[in-house]
């Protein structure tokens, strides 16, 4: 096991980047602790794949070092490093028992035919694979696939890391859940830090203990799942975690006080704005917008219903907001008035938090 750390990683797949456009890693900077559960978590094309690659060696940085435990490896190749990775796509021997898939990393390593049996017999139990272990791979579903693959990745106990990438992709929705939370207690028995990649919200919050939300090449959060939710450090960490996300609404900043088309808003940040250039934008979750007597005016539009609660979309001049409303409240006819939490209520320059 080890902390690993990622020092001014830049990566261009192109031989003379000019633009910030040209770069695939703008510039990462990300201590990894040793145990962790961490996920990977950002749009298609964002850089995670990148980053992986660097980070189990099959791909050499622009720029940058990447650090063992403080030692540099970012010149050491992929079977030098330690890690186990579970891809999309089970990587199993059809032919071979469950058994002898989950004991090959351990025999192709020399490990005593002994401690082989002993670590297969426990992660198999762990992935509830016990009764299936005598019989062939190739009889299993999708989901028994997957498990075996990882097992594969945690019957190693000389790995520094274990990298998941986007490995609930081929199992049923109804089975997703169920591999979800054997991960997160795998994590808890085995302590090794572990790197979920994933673009879906849902996988990342439940796994992780730590989320790192990349955008475009960058990190834009690190982050336990509730600090993302409550404080977004940028609009789009507020936009893409959370459903509906954040509403980001323009405002101006006049003296300390955020205005909403001329409408002051109380706010936890608007004092720290110190001036300058820049695009300024008010963040509120809907969970934080409720109806009120007096505040924003706007016309509701539509109400939907998601379960425990309404999902109501309303419109102020031209800017639409979000709210949530619980299940006693009543809906008024077509115009009402909104008011935000201040405490959850934030302002955003060029789409960072103003602090
Ligand atoms: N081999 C390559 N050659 C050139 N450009 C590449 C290559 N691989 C990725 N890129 C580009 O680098 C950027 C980051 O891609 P990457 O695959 O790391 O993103 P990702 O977040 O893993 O996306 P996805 O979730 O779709 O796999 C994208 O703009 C992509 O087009």
């Amino acid at each position: 096991m080890a902390k690993i750390t990622l020092k001014g990683l830049r990566h261009s797949y192109l031989a003379n980047p000019a633009s910030e456009a040209d770069w695939a890693l703008k510039r990462l900077d990300v201590d990894w602790q040793d145990g962790g559960a961490y996920a990977l978590l950002g749009p298609s094309g964002c850089g995670k794949t990148t980053l992986l690659n660097i980070i189990s060696g099959l791909l050499q940085p622009t720029e940058g070092q990447v650090l063992f435990d403080g030692t540099d490896v970012t010149a050491l190749p992929p079977d030098k490093r330690h890690i186990a990775q579970v891809f999309q796509f089970p990587v199993v021997y059809d032919t071979m028992s469950v058994y002898d898939n989950l004991a090959f990393p351990l025999r192709n390593r020399g490990v005593a035919e002994a401690d082989v049996d002993a670590r297969v017999r426990e992660i198999a139990g762990m992935l509830d694979l016990t009764d299936t272990l005598d019989r062939r791979a190739a009889g299993l579903t999708a989901d028994g696939k997957q498990k075996i693959s990882l097992g594969r990745g945690l019957v190693r106990s000389d790995v520094n890391v274990i990298m998941f990438d986007e490995p609930l992709t081929v199992i049923d929705p109804h089975l997703k859940w169920q591999l979800r939370s054997k991960l997160k207690e795998l994590h808890q028995r085995v302590r090794v830090t572990m790197i979920y990649v994933t673009h879906d919200q849902t996988e990342a919050l439940t796994f992780a203990d730590q989320v790192v939300v990349m955008n475009e090449g960058e990190v834009v959060q690190i982050g336990a799942p509730q600090d993302l939710f409550e404080r977004p450090r940028h609009t789009f960490v507020g936009h893409f975690i959370g459903s509906p996300g954040m509403n980001v609404l323009p405002c101006e900043v006049r003296d300390g006080t955020a205005y909403l088309d001329g409408l002051a808003v109380e706010t936890n940040n608007a004092r720290a704005w110190t001036g300058g250039a820049g695009r300024l934008e008010l963040g509120v979750r809907p969970e934080f917008v409720s109806l009120s007597d007096s505040g924003i005016p706007v016309r509701i539009t539509k109400v939907s219903d998601a379960g425990r609660y309404r999902i109501v979309d309303t419109v102020h001049a031209d800017t639409k907001i979000k709210l949530l409303i619980g299940e006693g409240v009543e809906v008024p006819g077509e115009a009402a008035h909104l008011r935000f939490d201040p405490a959850h209520t934030q302002v955003y320059a060029d789409g960072w938090i103003v602090e």
